[in-house]
């Protein structure tokens, strides 16, 4: 898929924005604090309708506008696909075809985006929750059903919550809504748990012969997906669910103590492990990133098997903080298959070939020439 022309009304320092890219590679180039990331921002929430780096809607309106507009007319195999979202102060709405989706996880999809960028360092280095939204945000892309699940998974989790803390300091509660509600909760996990193990193993299948090759067949890397501690991915739904009521049952005290569910999909972990050991713990930057970038570069792989087409990928401030050889790699991987967009300060980091072939904008002060 690709994206043929992007129009921003009132999308954080662009009042107007009208713009055509090339089918392969599109680099922005400009001095810091221009535009750069906002345009691959707009790009990203065209994608997901939320943005990779604020949770408020509002920040991405234009400061003294109401509204603020992302238009683009994406091509899929199957022919052009207008799409449209529009950010106001009351929400938020967006058309595929012209046509209002009822639901956002409906909208969800009709465009699939890879972004990588610094803070995806991250995903290795950072808190479990980082590695829990790369998980949410990656299988949400690709599977609808996924992101209604965890709607229906977070708001049993916000209720069971909220009748624990209603309880708090009892030795046990009394309320059959709670024992529904664990119930319903049960089911939702189990579901969650499943779709993860399914997507981790498709994750792990492209990410270590990608990781190989980064690292000139030096380093293997293991990606271990790790829900409640004793759970077996081999089991069926039913088994994995009384295991659940079990554990659940087991900690109802100290749920009951700190007025919170204390297990479940919320707090599952993912590690990564180079030739062994975890590279969150003991890994260098150089092969924290190597991780980062091989878990990216799969996901362009899983994406093209599960959706039939190559995402887009978006490159923000990475590429020239990539050795030659690391870059090569990335490079040759996409290379007449994936629309790219890349941003820099400087051209001087950037391979002299895919500057020369790439459709290259310069960026200030919130205009964009080409
Ligand atoms: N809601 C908004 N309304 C107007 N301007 C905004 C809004 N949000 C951010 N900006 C402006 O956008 C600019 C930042 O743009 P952006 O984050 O794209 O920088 P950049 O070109 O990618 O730079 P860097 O290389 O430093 O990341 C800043 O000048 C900031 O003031």
């Amino acid at each position: 898929m690709r994206i043929d022309h992007l129009e921003l009304l009132n999308y954080r320092n662009y009042e107007t924005l009208n713009l055509s890219f090339s089918p392969e590679i599109n680099v922005f180039i400009g001095q810091n604090a221009q535009g750069k990331t906002n345009i691959m921002e707009s790009l990203y929430v065209l994608s997901m309708a939320k943005s990779h780096r604020s949770s408020n809607d509002k920040e991405l309106i234009r400061w003294d506008a109401d509204y603020a507009k992302i238009k683009a007319d994406v091509y899929r195999k199957y022919g052009k696909l207008p799409l449209e979202i529009t950010l106001s102060k009351k929400g938020k709405n967006a058309k595929v075809n012209h046509l209002e989706q009822r639901r956002l996880s409906e909208y969800i999809g009709q465009l699939n985006v890879v972004m990588f960028a610094p803070e995806d360092l991250n995903l290795v280095k950072g808190s479990p929750q980082v590695r829990r939204r790369f998980i949410d945000m990656e299988i949400g892309q690709i599977s609808p059903v996924y992101l209604h699940d965890l709607l229906t998974y977070q708001k049993l989790l916000k209720q069971r919550n909220h009748l624990l803390k209603q309880n708090y300091g009892k030795k046990s509660i009394d309320d059959v809504m709670f024992d529904v509600y664990t119930d319903q909760f049960i089911e939702a996990a189990v579901k969650i748990i499943r779709k993860r193990y399914q997507f981790m193993d498709l994750l792990q299948k492209w990410a270590e012969p990608i990781h190989q090759g980064i690292s000139r067949g030096l380093e293997q890397l293991q990606i271990r997906y790790q829900p409640i501690s004793g759970l077996k991915p081999e089991w069926t739904s039913e088994e994995m669910a009384s295991f659940l009521a079990q554990k659940l049952a087991e900690v109802r005290k100290r749920e009951l103590e700190r007025g919170l569910t204390l297990v479940g999909p919320h707090r599952d972990e993912l590690q990564f492990f180079v030739n062994g050991y975890d590279v969150q713990t003991y890994g260098s930057q150089g092969q924290q990133r190597t991780t980062a970038l091989s878990l990216k570069l799969a996901e362009i792989e899983l994406i093209k098997q599960e959706v039939g087409e190559a995402p887009v990928l978006l490159l923000d401030d990475v590429l020239s903080e990539l050795d030659d050889y690391r870059q090569s790699h990335l490079l040759n991987t996409i290379k007449g298959s994936v629309q790219t967009f890349v941003t820099t300060t400087s051209v001087e980091g950037i391979q002299h070939e895919t500057i020369q072939s790439a459709r290259l904008f310069e960026v200030s002060q919130g205009t964009v020439k080409e």
